[in-house]
């Protein structure tokens, strides 16, 4: 197994970016859905763009987003990639890619086997399938909530390339998380918090650390 990709969502503030840059993370996430305690808006998202300049790739969050949020914020962010994280559609998806020229990340939520299997419908679609803990249907946030999902159920992905893995990935769990689902791609957000929204410099560097020495 190569060192895996690193992404630190939920980045609002110049010293999470600074902490995400300086640990060599590969990509922050900007979260572009107002509920979120992470939301950053056009103006926060391009003085962090500013500031991160070619250190490190942005990835926008986006769920069930309209075209014109979007197109705001990928100029904003001055984007990389795009990642959809609501109920969108392979043929939502194949229409963003093709309307924006963007890399996209399709968000999957998993429960159960069978979610896994369905994110085969994606697959050459997306550019790359997140697996993630699906919410409660009552939750205020379909991620960043700290879940994690059962990892066994993603045995059939060891091997192959184009996916990540999400959903409750802290410092002290990511190097297990790795070592048993060989995933390409880690993706963090609340376990790098002291609180929803509140992301610790230390925190990102220690989760860094632990993914690139697993
Ligand atoms: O971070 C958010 O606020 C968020 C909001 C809406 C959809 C997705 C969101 N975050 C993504 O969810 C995964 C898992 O988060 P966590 O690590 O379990 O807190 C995260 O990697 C983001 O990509």
């Amino acid at each position: 197994m190569g060192a895996p990709l690193i992404k630190i969502c939920g980045i609002a503030t110049a010293e999470a970016l600074d902490a995400a840059i300086t640990s060599q993370a590969d990509f922050v996430g900007l979260v572009f859905f107002p509920p979120s305690p992470r939301h950053v808006d056009g103006h926060a998202a391009a003085a962090l763009a500013a500031r991160a300049g070619s250190r490190i790739r942005r990835v926008g969050l986006f769920v069930d987003a309209d075209d014109s949020t979007m197109a705001e914020g990928i100029a904003a962010g001055r984007l990389d990639a795009v990642q959809l994280h609501g109920e969108e559609t392979p043929a939502h998806v194949a229409q963003v890619k093709a309307r924006f020229g963007l890399p996209v990340w399709k968000a999957i939520p998993v429960s159960t086997a069978a979610d896994v299997v369905r994110a085969e419908d994606y697959r050459g679609v997306a550019d790359l399938l997140l697996f993630d803990a699906k919410t409660p249907k009552d939750a205020a946030l379909p991620g960043g909530m700290g879940l994690r999902f059962d990892w066994s159920l993603l045995a059939a992905q060891k091997g192959r390339s184009g996916w990540g893995l999400a959903g409750g990935l802290s410092p002290a769990n990511v190097a297990g998380a790795l070592h048993q689902t060989a995933a390409p791609l880690v993706d963090t957000s609340s376990g790098v918090e002291t609180a929803p929204g509140n992301k610790d410099p230390d925190l990102i560097r220690a989760f860094c650390e632990a993914a690139q020495g697993a």
